[in-house]
């Protein structure tokens, strides 16, 4: 491009900074931004975007990658805050690394002309659906006779309560790492001293790890049996390491003129194979924004070292670095605080100012935490007099189990509210399971829900209880997926559907041991019991062990049944708590019919609130966000890595525009809250 002063793209949104202008007219192909959170990175990158589209750059060949979702969110909206109509700049393609591997591998996986044999890979969405792949593998490496290292072999009893999970999640960074491809063996020399001086790893985890991969791959990378979530990039990553191609040209990477990636911070080795590849063009526009005290995503490999001096060597090319020194985003104090957090200076636009406040909780005499959001909310409803205030507040967790009694509170104001990055626990299918049972029980299907909470129940009764689907032999359904579609749309029809399935199918074909524990949880209810003794009749935790891989999401099961004898308190019983969660069901459902038919005259939904954990809102902004259950051990998480939950801290401040409310535990506070602001703490 040319040199500043002469940009052809130009935008009404914003008055651009010195520093964003040379960004965006830099004449250099190649640039790197390390700014701190809230200095317009994402925005400028799409100042940077703007103006390549506006010097006549074709717009499908333009590819802006980031890690998340809610990443790619944020880069469109920073693009359609600068260029509105003015540009095709919606024909760029912002996709995550994950979804562009996806769709490059889905190209060499199409079946030849007439090829009737091919399956598409199985997509698998949880750890759940990995489970029988796992103990597959685990049983593989058992009975393999040409183990050479039998007596270092450790391998779990066959249902080892916690080893799917931890499997996953050690493999994962495995992966993200391509720690196997980047210190090869010699074909076929795995053994301990290989699996534990070069790999850090334990041995019996390498050789289930890589039954696993066999069974995933057994019939090569181009027609995987399954993948997980990353996985795809993992494949495409290795494929481009390995000697089976000659080089990147040979695969269809696309052709691009210009690679944009947001949040290079998260980027990880197998992210950034493919970053070099499609790097491989020298004409090829490059600019890459981060921030390293951002990294959050440690367990898939993330590594800083790709923000660093040696990414020029690595990509083969000179980088210019460039700077944004001013946060738009907060003013002055947040950002002294997060400066001292950080280890780093960060300023801000001195006319921005963003209050911080410090309330004091369950203590004596101190609110709960829960009733303490609801009060900081209503009362910055009250300052701002206006009626959407709700919509730009956002309440960030350490994590997702901590919204159980924040979204019982939020209910019982009657304050809308919607969950990012996870799903309300008034609709895990343990929660839906336990309110059909205990609906049937008390014969009250009115309490079921509305159409939209129906729907979801027989995928939740299937999946809580273990039953098959189909009978082998059903003729009626050619498949489980066909069943379950017929059995969703019809409980949403009708609740007198969700108790057919269940008393006819359910009952009947149910694990013996569930259906028992089903029966004593109905007569409990028959003899009188009250919820909790419907809940021990039906052996919750039991549940949780039986469907559920992953400790925390068992722990999470538990929450969720305390929350909902919590919320049961709070009501004259659980019943009337459920009948009430159906009338938000029915007001939403006609506020959203009545948008269609034209009877509300405003297109919005109704403002809500935004309950996230702060690890999905990166790269996201509120004018008022709030930290609840700012405890010792709590956040910081005392089993996580420090400098981990440093940086998720640092994330989740730096959201706030105008006003950072902090729920502070007075008797143990987290040692995130600097003293300053404990000494201020208000109730
Ligand atoms: N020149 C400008 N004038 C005023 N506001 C601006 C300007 N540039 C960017 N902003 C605003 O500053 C805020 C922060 O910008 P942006 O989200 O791009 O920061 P970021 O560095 O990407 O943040 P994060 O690191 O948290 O993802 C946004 O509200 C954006 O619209």
């Amino acid at each position: 491009m040319s040199a500043p002063g002469s940009l052809r793209f130009s935008t009404q949104a914003i008055a651009i900074t010195a520093e964003q202008e040379d960004i965006q007219a830099s004449g250099e192909r190649a640039i790197l931004i390390e700014a701190a959170a809230g200095t317009a990175k994402t925005t400028s990158l799409a100042l940077r975007i703007c103006e390549v589209l506006a010097r006549g750059a074709t717009p499908r060949r333009m590819l802006a990658l980031t890690f998340t979702p809610t990443a790619c969110l944020a880069l469109r909206r920073a693009l359609q805050l600068v260029a509105g109509d003015s540009l095709p700049h919606k024909q760029v393609r912002v996709e995550t690394f994950d979804s562009y591997a996806a769709s490059v591998l889905r190209q060499m996986e199409a079946p030849a002309d007439g090829d009737d044999s091919f399956t598409p890979a199985r997509l698998l969405h949880s750890a759940e659906q990995a489970r029988p792949y796992v103990w597959a593998a685990v049983d593989a490496v058992a009975d393999n006779p040409q183990e050479r290292h039998a007596e270092d072999l450790s391998l779990p009893s066959h249902g080892a309560e916690s080893y799917v999970g931890e499997f996953l999640r050690r493999t994962q960074s495995i992966k993200g790492r391509l720690l196997l491809e980047l210190n090869p063996p010699e074909q076929g020399s795995d053994s301990p001293d290989y699996a534990n001086d070069e790999l850090g790893l334990d041995y019996s985890l390498l050789r289930v790890l890589r039954a696993y991969e066999h069974l995933r791959l057994e019939s090569g990378y181009e027609q995987p049996n399954f993948r997980m979530p990353l996985d795809a990039t993992y494949d495409l990553a290795r494929l481009l390491r390995s000697d089976s191609i000659g080089g990147p040209e040979e695969l269809p990477l696309g052709q691009f003129d210009g690679i944009f990636v947001d949040e290079m911070h998260d980027c990880n080795e197998a992210m950034f194979t493919l970053l070099k590849a499609l790097l491989i063009q020298p004409k090829v526009y490059f600019c890459a924004v981060g921030d390293r005290d951002q990294v959050i995503h440690q367990h898939f490999g993330a590594d800083a070292r790709f923000m660093s001096r040696a990414l020029d060597a690595e990509l083969g090319r000179k980088l210019q670095r460039l700077p944004l020194s001013l946060s738009f985003r907060y003013g002055p104090a947040l950002a002294g605080w997060m400066a001292k957090l950080a280890g780093k200076p960060i300023a801000a636009q001195k006319l921005r100012q963003t209050e911080l406040l410090a309330i004091a909780c369950e203590g004596a005499g101190q609110p709960k935490t829960a009733a303490a959001v609801v009060g900081a909310l209503q009362r910055w409803r009250g300052e701002q007099r206006k009626d959407d205030v709700y919509s730009d507040c956002a309440v960030l967790l350490r994590r997702e189990s901590q919204s159980v009694l924040l979204e019982n509170a939020l209910h019982a104001q009657g304050i809308a509210y919607q969950c990012m990055g996870f799903g309300s626990y008034l609709r895990r299918p343990e929660v839906l399971f336990v309110r059909t049972v205990y609906a049937i029980a008390s014969g009250r299907l009115d309490t079921l829900g509305g159409a939209d909470t129906r729907r979801l129940i027989p995928d939740a009764l299937f999946e809580m209880t273990q039953t098959p689907v189909l009978k082998a032999d059903d003729p009626d359904y050619q498949s489980a997926e066909a069943f379950l579609r017929e059995a969703r749309a019809a409980a949403a029809d009708s609740e007198q559907v969700v108790a057919k399935i269940f008393n006819q199918h359910i009952l009947d074909w149910a694990p013996a041991q569930v259906r028992q524990r089903l029966q004593n949880a109905l007569q409990t209810v028959q003899a009188g019991g009250d919820f909790a003794a419907f809940l021990a009749a039906l052996d919750m935790a039991r549940f949780g062990r039986d469907v559920f891989v992953e400790k925390e999401r068992r722990d999470e099961l538990r929450r969720h049944m305390q929350g909902l004898l919590a919320a049961s308190l709070d009501y004259a019983g659980v019943l009337d708590f459920f009948k009430s969660l159906q009338a938000q069901d029915e007001a939403q459902a006609q506020r959203v019919a009545g948008r269609a038919e034209g009877k509300v005259r405003s297109n919005k939904s109704r403002p809500t609130i935004t309950l996230a954990s702060a690890a999905h809102v990166k790269g996201l902004e509120f004018e008022h966000v709030l930290l609840p259950y700012l405890a010792q051990g709590v956040f910081p998480d005392v089993e996580a890595e420090a400098a981990g939950e440093k940086n998720l801290f640092y994330v989740a401040a730096t959201r706030a525009r105008s006003r950072l409310t902090l729920l502070v535990n007075a008797e143990r506070p987290s040692p995130f809250v600097p003293p300053a602001l404990i000494a201020r703490l208000s109730t």
